[in-house]
């Protein structure tokens, strides 16, 4: 069940216009600063706004074609996992789960047994007899899953389903979505019986990103201003948002034959991809772990080829390491970020406000080809 998506919709003074194809049994990941259309994109796809211009196809069905043709919302055989489970209160766990097939005809006997098959998906069987107010944020979600997939859907949309977890919760259910996702048929428990259902999945998150999706499309002030595999385009972001969410340093500039020149007049050396050629607009990514910190006074050893002076704004714990973020001139030396271990900070003698001399090899600099005209996060409205 492919999803073909070509839609324009102005709101105010915000117009999303964006086209995109998800394939049968696809993951779409849609990332983007806040304000960047993606609830708009998700309300056009399940049917709760119109577009102004534009389809939305699902295997081959149109469900939203302007002008004419707008299926609604409970006829498109799309199915939506919220942040919050949105479960109905008065109802025990098997109710929630049962209503969905209740609701589109199912005889009692049956709702009943494809959620007894959901619930047991999600690993909450125990959890059948229970009421939403009794259950953890976790096992809500799960639930929420289940329900929104004992529906049948041909189509999943999913607005950050993780976010509202705690960070114990979270890894559990990201884990149950990707198996879930990953299913291609689910026969008994009752979804797309002759195809693959596709996903959308709305996340700010680059590891649910990479986890879940297979391709990622990121918005920004309603355009698509990246597209690709989802481990390439994190590998490699060409605009600022993407490269923050995906925690590398990202100087944009004009592609040279060996770096980049940047808009303050420096010079980043480093290795030029394929898809960039010099005199280009361009961006140089880093890693945090390729930024070597040495207090601003220390001898200089080796010979890097980029060596930018600048001051430690802040120093914040990040999975086993510490992340520095410098503030700078307000050119390149400002917003880097460096990996550090804790020893090495106190080795360093490195806290907010330290003057400190950062320096990146050119072999761990890549340059790549930028989208036209990269704008500022957060994005501003046109
Ligand atoms: N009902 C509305 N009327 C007018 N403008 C709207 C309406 N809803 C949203 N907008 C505007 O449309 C733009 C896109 O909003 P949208 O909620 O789609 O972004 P988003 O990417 O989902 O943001 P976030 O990550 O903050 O949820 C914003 O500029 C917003 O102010």
């Amino acid at each position: 069940m492919s999803l073909h998506v070509d839609v324009a919709v102005t709101r105010g003074r915000f117009t999303l216009d964006v086209a995109f194809d998800v394939p049968g049994g696809g993951v779409l990941a849609v990332l983007g600063p806040n304000g960047s259309g993606k609830s708009t994109l998700l309300q056009c796809l399940a049917g709760l706004l119109v577009p102004d211009r534009g389809t939305v196809t699902l295997g081959g069905r149109t469900l939203t074609g302007v002008p004419g043709v707008q299926v609604p919302v409970h006829d498109r055989g799309i199915g939506l996992l919220a942040q919050d489970p949105l479960l109905l209160p008065h109802l025990s766990v098997a109710e929630n789960v049962a209503f969905g097939p209740r609701s589109q005809g199912a005889s009692r006997t049956r709702a009943r047994a494809q959620a007894r098959a959901w619930v047991r998906e999600v690993d909450a069987a125990e959890l059948a007899g229970r009421k939403p107010a009794q259950l953890s944020g976790g096992q809500a979600q799960r639930v929420a899953i289940a329900r929104a997939l004992a529906g049948g859907p041909r189509a999943l949309l999913l607005d950050e389903p993780l976010s509202a977890l705690d960070v114990d919760a979270a890894p559990a259910v990201r884990g149950l979505l990707r198996r879930v996702l990953r299913r291609t048929h689910v026969g008994e428990s009752g979804a797309d019986p002759d195809g693959r259902r596709c996903a959308v999945l709305v996340t700010h998150d680059p590891l649910d990103a990479l986890a879940l999706a297979d391709d990622v499309v990121v918005l920004d002030a309603g355009r698509v201003v990246e597209r690709g595999p989802a481990k390439e385009v994190l590998a490699a972001p060409r605009t600022p948002f993407t490269a923050r969410i995906a925690g590398l340093n990202l100087v944009p500039g004009v592609a040279a034959e060996d770096g980049l020149h940047t808009s303050d007049g420096r010079f980043v050396a480093g290795v030029r991809s394929d898809d960039c050629a010099a005199g280009e607009p361009a961006v140089a990514v880093f890693a945090p772990g390729a930024v070597a910190v040495h207090p601003a006074a220390a001898p200089h050893t080796g010979s890097p080829r980029n060596v930018v002076a600048a001051r430690v704004a802040s120093l914040e714990p990040h999975g086993a390491v510490i992340r520095l973020r410098t503030v700078g001139d307000g050119g390149v030396a400002a917003g880097i970020a460096a990996d550090l271990t804790p020893a090495s900070v106190a080795d360093l003698g490195l806290e907010p406000g330290s003057a400190v001399r950062l320096e990146v090899k050119a072999a761990s600099v890549a340059v790549h080809a930028a989208v036209e005209s990269p704008s500022p996060f957060p994005a501003a409205e046109p």
